[in-house]
């Protein structure tokens, strides 16, 4: 097979093969990029496999970078753009179901691409456009199915990430496992906990977001696969019920979560807390799927936000929530929720007319706890249109208020 009409990333890159080739070496284009493309997809990264060791590599170019010399991987500096460049390798040991004890620079292709997660992985092109296909991947993309390059068990003792990524890509390409190597994935299972929550995260929010989750979703309960995620032993029904909803599609990190959390009928914002910790999110994700979640609440209830309940959940919470209430059947047109926010007074603390350095000027109040107190009911008034949101309105306010509270 030759595709013709390369995406300009491969365009660009053809140099680089150009260059190792003409040094008496071999170099292809590897990996999901090669996949992609035949499928008509857009790709991201290009990434390059030769023959030529390390060393040699860095000597047919100006400018590298080390990213990972002692895997065989090269990153060439070219016209602004970086290309990982990896020596064909075998690997071996994989004591910790994770990673190789050693890795074995060689010479062949096919050493390199037989060590691959799945057929459809393990395809090459040259850079002319010419489809090397060692273990019939171009079939199963034809067909639609994963199926792991050799014993499948092996490939998943080498690295138990994979099953996890097995099922990513039954979602992201709508495929199908096929039989010998989901039977593989249901035997070891319980390896992934062996792996980096991190990784396996990763995986798992692009699972929720693909095209097609509930084929990933179906093979991860098949499987049992779940089992060993952080937090999910017991999410049976869960994913049972996220299976039987009526085609969706998670556009953001955040809306997987916020959608997770709230199918699981977590209590309250601690056990969100709580969950996304176990799964090592960052602390950023956490507030905006706490927020998210409260609004969500508040949408399922009154079908709306008051005027402090869309302040406090800000637009982008907001809009995770309300993605994620259309998907469960609550949801409102979007534009109108974008306007009741956008017709707030104020969308940020720092734009009321007023704040504690005039306060304290204006000798209202001192420093202390009960300066904030004053503010925060400032606040309030503005954003719900009590007040308007000028100096002198606030400062009258502000007397009213710490009055009431002297006496
Ligand atoms: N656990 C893994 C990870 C990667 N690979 C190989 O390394 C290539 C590149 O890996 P990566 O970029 O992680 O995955 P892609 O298949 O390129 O998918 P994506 O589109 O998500 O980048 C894969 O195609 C596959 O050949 C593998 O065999 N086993
Ligand atoms: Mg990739």
């Amino acid at each position: 097979m030759i595709l013709n009409a390369l995406p300009t990333e491969f365009q660009q890159a053809k140099p680089i093969i150009d260059t190792i080739e003409a040094a008496g070496y071999e170099a292809y284009f590897v990996g999901g990029s090669v996949r992609d493309t035949i499928l008509g997809k857009p790709i991201h990264d290009v990434d390059i496999a030769t023959s030529a060791f390390p060393a040699e590599v860095k000597g047919l170019f100006k400018r590298t970078v080390d990213t990972g010399i002692e895997h065989g991987t090269v990153m060439i500096l070219d016209h602004g753009q970086g290309y990982e460049t990896t020596t064909f390798r075998t690997e071996s040991g994989y004591q910790d179901f994770r990673r190789p004890d050693q890795v074995t620079f060689v010479r062949s292709l096919k050493e390199d691409l037989k060590r691959r997660d799945f057929t459809i992985n393990a395809l090459a092109m040259r850079a002319d456009g010419e489809v090397i296909d060692l273990f019939d991947g171009l079939a199963d993309l034809q067909a639609g199915v994963l199926r792991a390059v050799g014993v499948a068990e092996d490939r998943f003792h080498e690295d138990a990430l994979r099953m996890m990524r097995a099922v990513r890509f039954a979602s992201q390409l709508g495929f199908t496992i096929e039989a010998d190597t989901q039977q593989a994935i249901t035997d070891n299972a319980a390896l992934l906990t062996k792996i980096a929550v991190e990784r396996t995260r990763v995986e798992w929010e692009k699972l929720l977001m693909g095209q097609q989750p509930v084929r990933g979703l179906q093979a991860l309960v098949a499987t049992d696969l779940y089992r060993y995620m952080p937090q999910m032993a017991a999410q049976h029904a869960m994913l049972t019920q996220l299976i039987a909803l009526p085609a969706w599609h998670l556009p953001t990190i955040e809306s997987t979560w916020t959608l997770l959390a709230w199918l699981m009928k977590l209590p309250d914002g601690a056990a969100i807390r709580q969950l996304l910790k176990a799964w090592k999110t960052s602390n950023e994700l956490i507030d905006h799927v706490v927020a998210a979640w409260t609004a969500l609440n508040a949408l399922q209830q009154h079908g709306e936000l008051q005027p402090m309940a869309l302040f406090k959940t800000g637009l982008a919470a907001l809009t995770t929530a309300n993605t994620v209430a259309t998907i469960l059947g609550f949801g409102q047109p979007q534009a109108k929720l974008t306007a009741a926010y956008t017709a707030l007074p104020i969308q940020d603390k720092r734009d009321l007319a007023l704040n504690g350095g005039d306060l304290i000027k204006q000798k209202i109040v001192t420093p202390g706890p009960q300066m904030g107190q004053i503010l925060a009911q400032l606040l309030t008034a503005v954003v719900t249109g009590q007040v308007a949101n000028e100096p002198q309105a606030l400062t009258e306010l502000a007397r009213m208020v710490a009055d009431t509270k002297n006496d």
